[in-house]
């Protein structure tokens, strides 16, 4: 038989599949033990799937029901590939201060290459001298804690003309929808400080549509896909994920060749004027000692990152803060009682007042804590087989954080599903601060590839919460009675019904205008 007409005979074609099946499915099974140490405890799978099917479609809680039942460290197969759970504090720095060196790199997700140019951005970048250049890149001239000062004109600016917005739709008796006009926010500032460009007039059709992209991405890369974890059923995108992924990365590839090219247009007139943005440093300074470079592709996966990874993920926090206060309207007016006394009602919170406003602070964390922004962190992935409480975790195995469930240990926090700023200010939690030290919270993860805007994040959620708090009364539209708490779930957990709230002024007019 000649060898074309060996891959189309029905019978050995079958044959073909089964075998690959039946292979599958042996991958897929859970191993027992191998070099005398087990591996941690977990559920077993079914055949092909492994665990999969067990993690349900809210996975930030399905792991965490399954951790309740086998243990802080769980080990589980999901399709071919092995996973690590880590849902307790002290689960949390063994993987990520003890053994983070080893688990620095990112997995090849299929849904992840399809939208960051092959992984060339910095969030899904390896660990290796490419990501720690755009790293430091990053940190130097956009990210580090002197970057995010220099750039507080514009988070002031953005923050006057998100005011101005919410009071003229108060004026005219129209309800505000508050992650709109977040995102609307914090994707101009992104725009501002990598491009030099708001993106968005005003808060609109435009800007809407912006946001329902950065949603789509962060649902369709959260998704436990089943290309991800059976790598050769990807062909055939049984959820129709990557497909989906890949028309939104058309389009906000789009966007940004859009901003890159009025930006080459305007390059002489900046240079010129001394006021160089994020992409005019990072060409600048694109190469290291070492001869390693940052290409075009990778400026295109970092401006996609500061977008992506930027602005939903602090909205989203301030969101869910907002219903948690009007939900509890004592919390509300503690926290305007305390601005009312730093602040005054003649002028608008500057980011100067956070230091002085202990109250708003605890607020953030509690939110963070409850409602953090990335429940399972993002992925990480093992250079080499490590132990782990006596138990043998193999090389090339995907870790996840469970930083939602961390946030409501029982055995870390006291009635840790109520929200209760308080808790922060004084007692044991008083001294905890969310940025990689305190592992009962760490909305921004931990260790080496902890969040590289966590300072910038850190700001955006004070000042923006403080802003629409101390400038607002907040109350629902008519007929609704109750806050909506529920979540979606992706690779961000915002909320299920986005939050809608009809508002009056509290503050001299002069401070609006
Ligand atoms: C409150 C807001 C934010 C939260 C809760 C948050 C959370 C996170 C988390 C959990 C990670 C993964 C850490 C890990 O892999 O262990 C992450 C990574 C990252 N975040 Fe954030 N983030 C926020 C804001 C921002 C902002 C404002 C920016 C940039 C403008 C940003 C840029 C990044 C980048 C570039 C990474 C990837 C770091 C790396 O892989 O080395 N984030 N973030």
């Amino acid at each position: 038989m000649e060898l074309a007409a060996v891959f189309t005979d029905p019978f050995v074609l079958s044959c073909t599949i089964l075998c690959l099946l039946l292979h599958l499915a042996l991958r897929s099974l859970r191993p027992t033990s191998a070099s005398g140490r087990r591996l941690p405890p977990g559920p077993s799978g079914i055949p092909l799937l492994g665990a999969l099917p067990l993690v349900g479609p809210a996975p930030h809680t399905g792991l965490a029901a399954l951790a309740r039942k086998h243990g802080p460290v769980m080990y589980l197969k999901m399709g071919t590939c092995g996973v690590v759970v880590a849902s307790s504090p002290s689960a949390a720095r063994t993987f990520l201060k003890a053994l983070d060196a080893r688990f620095a790199n990112r997995p090849a997700v299929a849904s992840a290459a399809d939208i960051t140019y092959g992984c060339q951005n910095m969030v899904f970048a390896n660990y290796g001298p490419k990501w720690k250049l755009m790293r430091k890149l990053a940190s130097v001239h956009l990210l580090g804690a002197r970057a995010v000062a220099d750039w507080s004109r514009v988070r002031r600016d953005e923050a006057g003309r998100a005011v101005r917005g919410i009071a003229e739709a108060a004026e005219a008796g129209r309800s505000v929808v508050v992650p709109e006009l977040l995102v609307c926010a914090l994707a101009n500032i992104v725009g501002q400080i990598t491009v030099s460009k708001r993106v968005f007039d005003a808060q609109g059709d435009e800007s809407n549509s912006y946001k329902e992209m950065i949603v789509s991405l962060l649902t369709g890369t959260g998704l436990f896909n089943i290309s991800d974890f059976v790598p050769a059923l990807s062909w055939m995108d049984l959820q129709g994920v990557q497909a989906k992924l890949r028309r939104v990365h058309t389009q906000f590839d789009g966007l940004i060749t859009k901003l890159l090219a009025e930006h080459a247009a305007t390059a002489e007139d900046r240079a010129r004027e001394g006021r160089l943005d994020f992409v005019d440093k990072l060409r600048a300074s694109k190469d290291d000692e070492d001869g390693e470079t940052i290409t075009e592709i990778n400026i295109k996966g970092l401006i996609f990152d500061m977008f992506t990874a930027g602005t939903d993920t602090s909205s989203i926090i301030v969101e869910w803060a907002m219903a948690e206060m009007m939900k509890n309207p004592s919390i509300m007016a503690r926290a305007q009682e305390e601005m009312d006394r730093v602040v005054g009602r003649d002028r608008r919170l500057e980011e100067s007042d956070i230091a002085g406003l202990p109250y708003l602070q605890a607020v953030c964390k509690e939110a963070m804590r409850l409602h953090p922004s990335t429940p399972l962190s993002l992925p990480h992935f093992s250079f080499e087989e490590c132990e782990v409480d006596g138990y043998r975790v193999p090389a090339s195995t995907r870790l996840l954080v469970n930083i939602w469930a961390i946030g409501r240990d029982p055995d870390a926090w006291e009635d840790p599903l109520e929200f209760r700023p308080e808790r922060f200010l004084s007692g044991p939690a008083a001294k905890v601060d969310p940025m990689g030290n305190y592992f009962e919270l760490i909305p921004f993860g931990a260790g080496r590839r902890i969040c590289a805007g966590k300072l910038a994040g850190m700001v955006f959620v004070q000042y923006f919460l403080g802003t629409l708090v101390h400038a607002f009364e907040w109350r629902l539209p008519d007929g609704e009675e109750k806050v909506d708490m529920a979540e979606t779930f992706g690779l961000a957990l915002p909320k299920a019904v986005p939050l809608r709230a009809v508002v009056t002024p509290r503050l001299v007019p002069a401070a609006y205008a």
